[in-house]
């Protein structure tokens, strides 16, 4: 049986100026509907290349992705896509930024009032009502993030893909787009899959965290996928105190050690 979302065998090689390189090779990965899904590797091991291919912003050199058995070969708005550095554009305002994707997707599904409504409703879900006529320049980092997350489930995603959303943020406001992006999740469902350097960021929020190796001329695959057995919701400080989180967190720490000593491991 598939699954909602399938990569198989994915590979990526570039044509580049000294002859082809070789980011990816065979990744193979099957994401369930609603699953949150990490992907952690050292830098360079091709993550954001992998979640481009998901996009539908870079082809595949071999395999295919499947989302519900449809092949994924362009951008799409059922797969909404946040960056770490946020792109919204800087002439609009907040309000203006979200309504510009939802005009997009539903110009025909919904109308005006239900339009204007929507964005709305995406706004408030980030907390970001309240500066509904603000432009990009007059927003602090965290803020610019929260529309950008607004915009992206404004389209009604059936995958959200974030690369390192919150990478370039101080800790107390990372924490708290943790706990918007948890909350949105437990109410949406919606299938993430997030790529992060931050360890804990990976244990707290995901169901799965998927491993890269660093792959050297082979390129990089699939290393290990662990399976996060805690429950939700869940509470960073209660969590802090558990077996189980602490075994997580080892593990993915012991994995990217050894391919820090052994870069060509597979
Ligand atoms: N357009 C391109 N042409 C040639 N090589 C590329 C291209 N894009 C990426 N690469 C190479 O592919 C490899 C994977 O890059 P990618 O950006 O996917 O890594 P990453 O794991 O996301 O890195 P980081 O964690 O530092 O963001 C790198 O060696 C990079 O130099």
């Amino acid at each position: 049986m598939k699954s909602h979302l399938n990569l198989e065998n994915v590979g990526v090689e570039f044509r580049t100026a000294r002859g082809p390189f070789r980011a990816l090779r065979d990744v193979t990965l099957r994401i369930e509907r609603g699953e949150f899904v990490s992907i952690i590797g050292h830098s360079g091991c091709g993550k954001s290349t992998l979640l481009n291919v998901v996009a539908g912003l870079l082809p595949a050199t071999e395999g295919v992705v499947l989302l519900e058995d449809r092949e994924v070969k362009d951008p799409g708005p059922e797969r909404a896509v946040v960056f770490q550095s946020h792109s919204l554009l800087p002439w609009l305002t907040v309000y203006e930024n979200v309504r510009m994707a939802v005009d997009k997707v539903f110009a025909d599904g919904k109308t005006r009032a239900e339009r204007h409504a929507w964005t709305l409703a995406n706004l408030e879900r980030v907390r970001m009502h309240y500066a509904l006529e603000k432009r990009p320049g007059e927003l602090s980092g965290g803020m610019k993030q929260r529309v950008g997350i607004a915009r992206a489930l404004a389209m009604e995603p059936k995958v959200l893909l974030m690369d390192e959303p919150f990478g370039a943020l101080d800790a107390l406001t990372r924490a708290s787009l943790q706990e918007a992006l948890m909350e949105i999740h437990a109410s949406l469902g919606n299938t993430v899959i997030m790529i992060t350097h931050d360890i804990d960021e990976a244990v707290l929020l995901s169901d799965r965290i998927v491993m890269m190796t660093n792959g050297g001329e082979a390129g990089a695959t699939v290393g290990e996928i662990l399976a996060v057995d805690l429950p939700r919701p869940r509470d960073r400080l209660v969590l802090a105190e558990k077996p189980e989180y602490a075994r997580a967190r080892a593990a993915v720490l012991k994995f990217l050690y050894e391919r820090e000593r052994h870069p060509a491991a597979a």
